[in-house]
C-alpha cells in the first residue's frame, strides 16, 4: 500500500506515551482504510536524558528535521527538576520548536457543546466558543540571549532571561494571525504590553502595519495581554483569533484551555515556513504537560493529543475530510456521555485513557459504516 506520508512519533515522558498509545491506534485506523503512514519513533525529554545523557539526541533532531512531521507527547517530571538547565526535558522541546523552525504556535480552544457545564465559567460564557491562539514560538523571552545566571560580589545571583523580537518575527507571526482571521470570522486582537515594554511596542507598531498594509479588511483590535487574561475569563467570546508572542501565549493558551473544561482538551499545531514546494515542517502536541501527578495511572485525557493528530491531517496531509471525521468522532463520544477524570459530570460514564481511545475508534468505525 503507498504511503502517503511519513509521521515522528516522540512520547515523551509521563503521560506523554499514555496519549500517544491512543492516538498510534487511531493512526492504525486510519491506516486499516488506506491513509497508511510511514511511522518512526523515537525518545526525547527525560526518557531521551536516561538513555542518552540529553533531552534531544542528535540522530533524533536529525530525524525530526528529514521526516518534517512529527507527534509530540509531552515531556518533563519532578525527575528531572533538578539537572542543570540545558539537559532539563522541556531543553529538548524548546530546540525542536527552534531548530525546525516552527515559529507560529495554533492553539485553538473550542467548547464542544457537551461540556459547556464543565468548564470553570458559567455555561452561557463559554458555550460556542472557538478561539484560535496564534503564538509565536520561536523568540521572545524562552530563547533570547543573554539567559543566564550570575553571581554578584555581595553574594547574591543574577538571572536575565531577554525578551526579544525583531521585526520580521513579528511580520511572518501578524500574517499567520491574520490569513487565519480571514477564513474565520475577520476578527484578530493582537495582545502584547506595549505600555511598558519595548519589544511590546515594535509589536503593536508592526502588527499594525502588517494590518494597514496587507489585511486591512480585517478587524483588528490591540489589547495588553493582563487585560486579555481577564478578558478571556471575563467574557471569552469577544475573540475569534488572538495573535501574541511566546510567553503571554504559552500563558493565555492555559488560561484558554480551563474555559474548554480541561488542559487535556487543547491540541496544537506548531508550523514552520513553506518550502519552494510549499511544504512546512510541523509538530503537533497537546498543549498540556506530563502531569506527572497522574502519570502511570491510566487516567489522562487523550484527547488533546488526538485532536492534535486531526490537525496534522488537516495541516501537513491535507486530508481535511479525514480530519474532520476524527473532530466529529471526538464530539459524538462526548455527546455520548463519556470521560475521562478531568471533564467528568454527574451522570456520564467515567472512562480510562484506554477506553476512551476506544470509544474514539468505536465512533469512527460507526461514521464510516
Ligand atoms: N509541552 C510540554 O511538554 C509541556 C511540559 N510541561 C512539563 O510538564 C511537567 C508538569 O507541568 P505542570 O505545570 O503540572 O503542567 P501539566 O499540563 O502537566 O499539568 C497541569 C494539570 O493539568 C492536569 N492535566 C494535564 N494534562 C492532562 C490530561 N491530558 N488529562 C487530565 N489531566 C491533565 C494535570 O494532572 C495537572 O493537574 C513539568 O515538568 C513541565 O515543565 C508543561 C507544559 C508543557
Ligand atoms: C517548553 C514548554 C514546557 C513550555 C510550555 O509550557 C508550552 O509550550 O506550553
Ligand atoms: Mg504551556
Amino acid at each position: 500500500m503507498t504511503e502517503q506520508g511519513h509521521i515522528l512519533f516522540l512520547p515523551g515522558d509521563g503521560i506523554g506515551p499514555e496519549v500517544m498509545e491512543e492516538v498510534k491506534r487511531v493512526a492504525g485506523w486510519f491506516g486499516a482504510r488506506g491513509l497508511v503512514f510511514a511511522l518512526d519513533e523515537d525518545l526525547v525529554g527525560g526518557a531521551a536524558y536516561d538513555r542518552h545523557g540529553v533531552p534531544l539526541a542528535p540522530a533524533t533532531l536529525e530525524k525530526a528535521t528529514t521526516i518534517g512531521t512529527v507527534m509530540f507527547g509531552a515531556v518533563g517530571g519532578p525527575a528531572y527538576d533538578d539537572l542543570p538547565f540545558e539537559k532539563r526535558p522541556e531543553r529538548g522541546l524548546l530546540a525542536l520548536r527552534k531548530e525546525l523552525g516552527l515559529f507560529a504556535n495554533l492553539r485553538p480552544a473550542l467548547v464542544f457543546p457537551a461540556l459547556a457545564a464543565a468548564s470553570a465559567l458559567k455555561p452561557e460564557l463559554v458555550e460556542g466558543l472557538d478561539i484560535m491562539i496564534v503564538r509565536e514560538l520561536t523568540g521572545g523571552v524562552y530563547f533570547g540571549e543573554p539567559k543566564e545566571v550570575t553571581s554578584l560580589p555581595d553574594g547574591q545571583e543574577r538571572a536575565v532571561d531577554t525578551q526579544v523580537y525583531t521585526t520580521s518575527e513579528i511580520e511572518r507571526i501578524a500574517r499567520v494571525g491574520f490569513e487565519l482571521a480571514q477564513k474565520r470570522s475577520n476578527r484578530v486582537a493582537s495582545a502584547e504590553k506595549s505600555n511598558v515594554m519595548k519589544s511590546g511596542i515594535l509589536w503593536k507598531k508592526t502588527v499594525q502595519r502588517i494590518h494597514d498594509t496587507e489585511f486591512a479588511g480585517v478587524e483588528l483590535a490591540h489589547v495588553l495581554a493582563d487585560n486579555c487574561a481577564m478578558q478571556l475569563v471575563r467574557q471569552p467570546k469577544q475573540f475569534d483569533v488572538i495573535v501574541t508572542d511566546n510567553l503571554f501565549g504559552d500563558i493565555l493558551s492555559d488560561v484558554a484551555a480551563m474555559l474548554t473544561g480541561s488542559l487535556g482538551m487543547l491540541p496544537s499545531a506548531s508550523l514552520g515556513a513553506p518550502d519552494q514546494h510549499g511544504r512546512r515542517k510541523a509538530m503537533y502536541e497537546p498543549v498540556h504537560g506530563s502531569a506527572p501527578d497522574i502519570a502511570g495511572r491510566g487516567i489522562a485525557n487523550p484527547l488533546a493529543c488526538i485532536s492534535s493528530f486531526s490537525m496534522l491531517l488537516r495541516y501537513s496531509f491535507e486530508r481535511g475530510a479525514e480530519a474532520d471525521m476524527l473532530d466529529r468522532a471526538i464530539t459524538r463520544v462526548l455527546d455520548e456521555g463519556y470521560r475521562t477524570a478531568d471533564i467528568m459530570q454527574s451522570g456520564a460514564t467515567r472512562v480510562s485513557t484506554s477506553e476512551m481511545g476506544s470509544r474514539i475508534l468505536d465512533a469512527l468505525d460507526r461514521l464510516a459504516a
